[in-house]
C-alpha cells in the first residue's frame, strides 16, 4: 500500500500480550489462561489443530468475544476498553467481513471504508483501488460478489483489511479456500506487510505455512498455548536424533542403552550387505555428541557415519500438539 509505512511499534514491546486470558462456553473452557506475548515487528503465526482456541482468542483480541478471565492489551493499550482507539490501528481479517452479495466487489470496499468512520473520503477511490490490486483482485472487481469463489471473498476480505495502513495486522486463516498460486500471493503480501513494519498476527492450522512467513510462532491445543517463541527457539526445545551408521549395530544399541540412551530399531542399509543405522532420541537436556562417540570408539564399535538431526518444526509439533494437525477435538 502506498499509503506510508505503518508506525509497527517499538522494538521489544509487544503488539499483543495477554495474561490469565479465557473463555468459557458453559463448561466447556474454549480458551484457558492464555499468557501470548507477541513482539512489535514480528510475524506471529498462532498454531493449532481446528477447535484448539484460536479464532475465540482473536475474537477476544479484537472485542468480538469478551473474555471471561484474564487480561489482554493490543498495540500497548488494555482491551477491549481501548476498543475505539485501538482498532483504528488494526486491519484485521476474521471469519470474512459480511459482503453484500448483489454489489460488486469494488463497491463492497467503497461502503466497508464509507462506514469507517476513521477513513478519508478524499483517498477512498485510489486505496480501494490499491487494495484491489495488491490482492489480486483488480480483474474481478467489477463483478458481483455472488460471483465470487470462496478464494476471492477471502482475498476481498483482505483487501478489506488493507484499505488503509494499519500497525497491526490480525488474520485469521488467510489461506482458506486459496488455491496454490492465491496461497503464494497471501504470503508475499505478508512479508511485504513485515517488510513496511507492520506486525502481523497469523493464525493457521498449517504448519508448513507457518514455518515459510512466520518468524515466531505460538501453538495452542485444546485451549491452552503449549509453546511460543521464535522459530529457532521452537525447533531447538525439540528431540533430536543421533544416527549411528556401523557393521556393530548390536554392540552400537549396548553403548546407547549404557548412556541411557533408548535405541530405535536397526535398519539396514544398502539392502543389508552394508552397515546398519542405528537410531536414538536425544532428550533436550542430553548426552553431548563427542561423549557418544567416545563411548563407541571406546566399546570397540566401528562407526562409518555419525549424525545429529535436530529434527524438524514438525516433528515438534506433533509432539506438542498429540494430535497432529487438521483434526478436530
Ligand atoms: N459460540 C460458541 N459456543 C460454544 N462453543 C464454542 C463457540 N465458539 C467456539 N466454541 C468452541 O470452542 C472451542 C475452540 O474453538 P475455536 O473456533 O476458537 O477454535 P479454532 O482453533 O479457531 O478452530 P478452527 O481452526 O476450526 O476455527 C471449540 O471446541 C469450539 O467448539
Amino acid at each position: 500500500m502506498k499509503g506510508g509505512p505503518a508506525a509497527g511499534g517499538t522494538p521489544g514491546t509487544a503488539a499483543i500480550e495477554t495474561h490469565g486470558l479465557g473463555k468459557r462456553y458453559g463448561s466447556q473452557a474454549a480458551v484457558d489462561k492464555l499468557d501470548l506475548r507477541v513482539p512489535a515487528g514480528a510475524v506471529f503465526g498462532f498454531l493449532g489443530p481446528n477447535g484448539s482456541g484460536k479464532t475465540t482468542t482473536i475474537r477476544m483480541l479484537l472485542g468480538l468475544a469478551n473474555a471471561t478471565s484474564g487480561t489482554a492489551s493490543v498495540l500497548g493499550q488494555a482491551m477491549p476498553r481501548a476498543l475505539d482507539a485501538v482498532l483504528p490501528r488494526v486491519g484485521a481479517l476474521v471469519e470474512g467481513p459480511a459482503f453484500y452479495p448483489y454489489l460488486t466487489g469494488r463497491a463492497n470496499l467503497h461502503r466497508l471504508d464509507a462506514a469507517c468512520p476513521y477513513a478519508p473520503t478524499a483517498t477512498r477511490r485510489v486505496r480501494v483501488e490499491e487494495a484491489l490490486d495488491r490482492v489480486g483482485l483488480g480483474a474481478a472487481a467489477g463483478k458481483k460478489v455472488k460471483a465470487y469463489s470462496l478464494g476471492m471473498k477471502q482475498r476481498l476480505g483482505l483487501a478489506n483489511a488493507l484499505l488503509r495502513p494499519r500497525e497491526l495486522m490480525v488474520l485469521d486463516e488467510p489461506t482458506n479456500g486459496l488455491d496454490p498460486q492465491g496461497t503464494r500471493e497471501v504470503r508475499k503480501l505478508i512479508a511485504s506487510l513485515a517488510h513496511d513494519g507492520t506486525t502481523v498476527f497469523v493464525s493457521s492450522h498449517l504448519l508448513a505455512e507457518v514455518e515459510q512467513i512466520c518468524t515466531h510462532a505460538a501453538v495452542m491445543r485444546a485451549g491452552r498455548l503449549v509453546a511460543q517463541g521464535t522459530l529457532e527457539e521452537l525447533r531447538s526445545a525439540g528431540q533430536a536424533k543421533v544416527t549411528i551408521l556401523t557393521p556393530d549395530a548390536g554392540a552400537a544399541r549396548t553403548v546407547l542403552a549404557r548412556l541411557g540412551l533408548v535405541p530405535g530399531t536397526v535398519e539396514p542399509v544398502n539392502d543389508g550387505a552394508g552397515p546398519a543405522a542405528v537410531t536414538a532420541v536425544l532428550p533436550a537436556a542430553a548426552v553431548p555428541a563427542e561423549d557418544i562417540v567416545e563411548a563407541l570408539v571406546g566399546f570397540g564399535v566401528r562407526v562409518r557415519g555419525f549424525s545429529v538431526d535436530k529434527g524438524s518444526l514438525e516433528d515438534r509439533f506433533v509432539e506438542l500438539t498429540g494430535e497432529g494437525f487438521d483434526v478436530a477435538r
